[in-house]
């Protein structure tokens, strides 16, 4: 049974076994509440099959925050939820209100009461606008509907609106929003433009009857807890969800998320977790470099990270965001904090540089390698040039190249020859090495690469092996590798929601597997022939 559990701490509810007010809570857990110690042994056998396998702490410094309530290994699942708010992001195209659908052309129809665009005037009574229009509507001036094609921050007002909207359509549902971290003060002490201009909207020009304070939360709470999402139109929009919203931040995340196609959301362990460890995912995504982390997770969610890869200059020994030291060239460069300043300094000769020099050199990098600049030309030799020199001023597993890496398979996609095959095959192994250290375990990105990789080292052994040479104990090796690489994926992949791309992607594992196991066997009978 679960350990005894709090008492009192003003956590009350109702007992699981006869309904009367109770403070003691299950220690699991942490959310069943019982009247007493007696009820709660009675409820264990019951219980013991729901008690989710986290519960929710809080602290000072990180808020509240989800922990593993028991012992959890690689791959369990957390929690599949659906979005209490669904509405377009604070900066999107043309997105209509009705549908989340793209509005294309110039002349698109608008909703003749509120004037926001639609993709079609049917969409103008659907259940998503419908709510919202009457209040949009205030808005005579047509002060903030867009006007014309292109990206804008109008939508920003959308989904405040959808959550306030939930007081009287979904009261539990609008109490998860205000009970969502929002850092409303601290967004109005900076001056933080977006927040203004909306809250500002909606007091002023709405004229929404709630308190300022409330309409600075709900803003605030969707600022800090939306999460960008495809709709089922495949356009990109911002969703909130009453439990995904608690798990923390951690630069090397245990917890994987998956959005089905219908909004639903699953959350599932990536690594073994022990009892009482945080369950985090990463706010940023984990392949972003130190100062774009640091920078969304300052200015965004309010909050400097300490998680172990943050607090280790070398990023759990990836150096991803390390440049070559340009003095020594043997060594690199580490960020250090200096007077509240970054300044990155050389482990060996100790020469520094400043952060926006190091800033500037990742910046011009970025902009060659997306202007192609770099590969120019198709041959495998300037692509290996090209990343030989990004080694020659970054870390060979520097977020640059990476980038560089991933410019260059693409490149490379069509290169079937024994030499492509090889390069390729040679660069994917590096990025799944370096993805394992950054998003370790059961991860889609691991998943898709690890197919990725195995595809190509199955083209290359059978290549080979057309090529001729009769017997080959070290093509055989790798083709039982490639079965390895394949199963793994295929545990991964299987891990995602079916309404997703995950079954398609696991049927495309489960056939190269079937080719490769194939291919094997006739490896096989050749090998025991030549002996
Ligand atoms: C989506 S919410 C997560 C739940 C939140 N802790 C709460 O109390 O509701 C994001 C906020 O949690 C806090 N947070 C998340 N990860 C953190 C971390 N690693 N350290 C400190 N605070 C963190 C920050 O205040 C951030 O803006």
């Amino acid at each position: 049974m679960r350990t005894a559990g709090r008492m009192g701490g003003g956590d009350i509810g109702t007992c699981g076994v006869c309904h009367t007010v109770a403070s003691l809570t299950c220690g699991g857990c942490g959310s069943m509440h019982y009247c007493g110690k007696e009820h709660q042994r009675q409820h264990w056998p019951k219980h013991r099959v729901e008690c989710p396998p986290y519960k929710v702490v809080s602290t000072p410094e990180a808020g509240k925050h989800m922990v593993a309530s028991r012992k959890l290994t690689a791959g369990q699942m957390l929690v599949y939820e659906s979005p209490v708010v669904v509405a377009p992001l604070s900066i999107c195209p043309l997105l209509c209100l009705g549908c989340h659908g793209s509005i294309t052309g110039d002349d698109f129809p608008r909703c003749p009461k509120c004037w926001w665009p639609l993709c079609s005037l049917a969409c103008a009574s659907s259940r998503l606008h419908k709510g919202e229009c009457a209040i949009l509507a205030l808005d005579t001036k047509h002060i903030a509907p867009p006007t014309e094609q292109g990206e804008t921050p109008r939508y920003d007002v959308i989904a405040p609106i959808r959550c306030l909207l939930l007081q009287s359509t979904n009261p539990s549902g609008w109490q998860t929003i205000l009970d969502m971290a929002h850092h409303s003060e601290q967004r109005q002490l900076n001056k933080e433009e977006q927040h203004l201009i909306t809250v500002r909207y909606l007091s002023d020009v709405l004229k929404l009857d709630y308190d300022l304070d409330i309409l600075n939360q709900a803003r605030g709470a969707v600022a800090t807890n939306g999460m960008e999402i495809r709709s089922d139109k495949n356009t990109r929009v911002r969703a909130m969800y009453p439990l995904i919203r608690l798990f923390n931040n951690s630069c090397a995340p245990n917890v994987h998320l998956s959005v089905a196609y219908n909004g639903m959301i699953q959350a599932r362990t990536t690594v073994p977790v022990s009892v009482g460890e945080p369950l985090c995912i990463c706010y940023t995504g984990a392949l972003m470099p130190i100062w774009e982390r640091n920078e969304t997770l300052t200015l965004s969610y309010h909050f400097s990270c300490n998680c172990p890869r943050c607090g280790d200059p070398t990023e759990l020994g990836t150096h991803f965001s390390s440049p070559r030291c340009p003095d020594c060239v043997q060594s690199y460069l580490l960020p250090c904090t200096w007077l509240g300043e970054t300044v990155w300094r050389c482990k060996l000769c100790k020469q520094e540089e400043s952060n926006a020099q190091v800033l500037e050199n990742v910046k011009i990098w970025l902009q060659r390698i997306e202007m192609d600049d770099i590969f120019s030309g198709c041959s495998l030799k300037r692509s290996k040039a090209a990343l030989q020199e990004v080694e020659d001023d970054f870390h060979p597993q520097h977020y640059v190249w990476m980038r560089a890496a991933h410019s260059a398979l693409y490149r490379m996609s069509d290169n079937n020859t024994e030499q492509g095959l090889n390069m390729r095959i040679k660069i994917w192994k590096r990025l799944v090495a370096l993805y394992t250290v950054l998003e370790p375990g059961l991860t889609k990105r691991r998943g898709m690469s690890l197919l990725e990789t195995g595809i190509i080292m199955l083209r290359a052994a059978q290549l080979e092996h057309r090529e001729g040479e009769p017997f080959m104990p070290e093509l055989l090796e790798r083709v039982r590798t490639v079965v390895k690489y394949l199963d793994e994926a295929s545990q991964i992949l299987s891990m995602e929601p079916t309404e997703s791309k995950g079954p398609a992607m696991v049927q495309k594992t489960e056939e190269v597997k079937a080719e490769a196991e194939q291919f094997l066997q006739r490896l096989d009978s050749e090998t025991v022939r030549a002996e």
